[in-house]
């Protein structure tokens, strides 16, 4: 199946995604010259309630942790979304380097990770049926910087040793994950994609501008989990991230000056 390595990278995913090639893929390299300020862009509400949070699970591409969707309890409204997005799972990007593992860059700096929260539109039934719509899915993008250690997500690394390898899962309750948003909530908004096959198009990107930070020693912690299963040969989860792919006259626009 697909992968990030040389011969199932995101270089041969046209080969059995065509999505691959479309008008509206993601990430982007944001240019904050570019962008147009709108000032009609709301600041984003995020309300999401910790105990819909349900389990911890490395899916052999990251990891993430996944949320009770069924009610409207942990949501997303305004930014540049009209209706309710539901919170279905967050999980992150990185490098096998401090400098580079962010999938989305700003004038070409990479960070060393990058966070998603993923969020479905509930005018439809489901999360998978959203994920075909071109408004059904919109992801809150957070770059990690390399600083101070972040007490938050320490919580999130804590649970690793039970997710090493490929398909392992454990419970995981009472996170918010608003704790790990930046203080500061400006954001770049463009139209985009699943980063990872299959690639559908139906991504309201909402890139945060501020920055949440990360220590070295947390990122090497990341590093330590595996892409491969459990009796499978070690490989490294590293380098998890899509390089920025072509804007094709897309407008991304900024919620501040
Ligand atoms: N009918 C369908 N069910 N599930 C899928 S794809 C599962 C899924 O959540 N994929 C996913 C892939 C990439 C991203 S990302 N990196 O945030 O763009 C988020 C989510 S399509
Ligand atoms: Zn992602």
């Amino acid at each position: 199946g697909w992968g990030y390595g040389a011969n199932n990278g995101p270089d041969k995913w046209c080969d059995n995604f065509p999505n691959a090639n479309g008008p509206r893929q993601s990430p982007i390299d944001i240019v904050p010259g570019d962008a147009s300020f709108d000032g009609g862009l709301k600041p984003l509400k995020l309300k999401y309630d910790p105990s819909t949070c349900l389990e911890i699970l490395n899916n052999g591409h990251s990891f993430q942790v996944t949320f009770v969707d069924d009610t409207n309890s942990s949501t997303l409204t305004d930014g540049p979304i009209s209706g309710i997005y539901r919170l279905k799972q967050f999980h992150f990007h990185w490098g096998a380097s401090d400098d580079k593992g962010s999938e989305h860059t700003v004038a070409g700096k990479k960070y060393p990770a990058e966070l998603h929260l993923v969020h479905w539109n509930t005018k439809y039934p489901s999360f998978g049926e959203a994920a075909s719509q071109p408004d059904g899915l919109a992801v809150v993008g957070v770059f990690l910087k390399i600083g101070d250690e972040n007490a938050k997500l320490q919580k999130v690394i804590d649970a690793f040793d039970s997710i090493r390898a490929k398909g392992k899962q454990t419970s995981f309750a009472n996170f918010d994950p608003a704790t790990l948003l930046p203080g500061c909530l400006d954001y770049w908004t463009y139209d985009g994609s699943l980063t990872t096959p299959p690639l559908l198009e139906s991504v309201t990107w909402i890139v945060c501008k501020e920055p949440i930070s990360v220590s070295s020693a947390q990122m090497a912690k990341f590093r330590s989990l595996l892409f491969s299963a459990d009796g499978e040969p070690e490989c490294c989860m590293v380098d998890n991230y899509r390089p920025p792919q072509a804007l094709k006259g897309r407008a991304v626009r900024a919620s501040f000056k």
